[in-house]
């Protein structure tokens, strides 16, 4: 059974992913959705620097065996559609700050992997001409396919959607393995840990189970997608070191949500 303790792996310039899966790896091709509240790390708004200099990092140690590695970044850390909405803000704009907030996370991660040394491209679901590319799956495949770290900014581009369905809907689309959630708590629990210190975490929970019991950790939209293409979810600690590369090589970490 392999353990968390990866944190040791070279760092260097990784090995192209357009290699043979290696024996280690057990997915060849991952969505992983980063939390964008978590890249505020311990300051109350924006990107802390420092978290994104460590996500880097464990994600060139999955480029590094092989692994090809999509990215849906969330905006919670700068801008949320329902909650300027909340203040007083039409809905549709506040959705598209919150979407343009993506663009933003999106750019400073690329600047933490290419400062790493990791090829990475940015694609954006709303057209940014002379910033970013325009998002186009045939175009993002064959960026995975070379080995490049592939950032999928904007969401869908379409408000009232949140970026945990983009996220699902970028992984069934470039035919990820697993889509992998990356947040601030340590997997699906029965109530919210954040906010209930009795709340007990589930290792695996069927589709139909998170549907029904409305569990908060990702929402609906998004869980009905990856039912209905039956695209297995991993959900855990993105502040646990080592983690990431851990479930990658098959380790049991947080939550895994299927078809049970
Ligand atoms: N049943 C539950 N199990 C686990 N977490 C839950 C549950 N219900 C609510 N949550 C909350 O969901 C949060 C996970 O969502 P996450 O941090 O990824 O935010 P997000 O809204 O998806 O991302 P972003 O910050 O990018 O908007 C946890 O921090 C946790 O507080
Ligand atoms: O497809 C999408 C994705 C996101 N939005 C808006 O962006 C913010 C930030 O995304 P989070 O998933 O909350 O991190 C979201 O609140 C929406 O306002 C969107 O409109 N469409």
């Amino acid at each position: 059974m392999p353990t968390s303790d990866h944190a040791d792996l070279p760092l260097e310039r990784p090995a192209r992913a357009d290699k043979p899966r290696t024996e280690k790896s057990k997915y060849k091709r991952i969505l992983l959705k980063l939390s964008g509240e978590a890249l505020t790390g311990d300051a109350e708004f924006g990107i802390d620097p420092k978290v994104l200099d460590r996500l880097a990092l464990e994600i060139g140690q999955l480029v590094g065996i092989g692994v090809q590695v999509g990215i849906v970044v969330g905006g919670g850390n700068l801008f949320r559609g329902a909650a300027l909405h909340e203040a007083g803000m039409d809905r549709v704009t506040g959705d598209h700050m919150g979407m343009l907030a993506t663009v933003m996370n999106a750019l400073a991660m690329r600047d933490a992997l290419e400062r790493s040394n990791i090829r990475s491209r940015v694609m954006s679901a709303i057209p940014m001409s002379g910033v970013v590319e325009h998002y186009d799956r045939r175009t993002a495949i064959r960026y995975l396919t070379s080995g490049d770290v592939v950032l999928f900014s904007a969401g869908t581009g379409n408000p009232f959607f949140t970026t945990d369905s983009a996220a699902c809907l970028r992984g069934i689309e470039i035919d990820a393995d697993v889509v992998v959630k990356a947040t601030k708590v340590d997997g699906v629990y029965d109530k919210d840990p954040v906010k209930h210190s009795d709340a007990v975490k589930y290792d695996q929970l069927s589709y139909d189970d998170a549907l029904d019991q409305k569990l908060g950790v990702m929402d609906l939209t998004a869980i009905c997608l990856v039912r209905d293409h039956d695209m297995p979810v991993r959900v855990f600690n993105m502040n646990k070191p080592g983690a990431l590369l851990n479930l990658v090589v098959g380790g049991e970490e947080g939550t895994l949500i299927d078809r049970g």
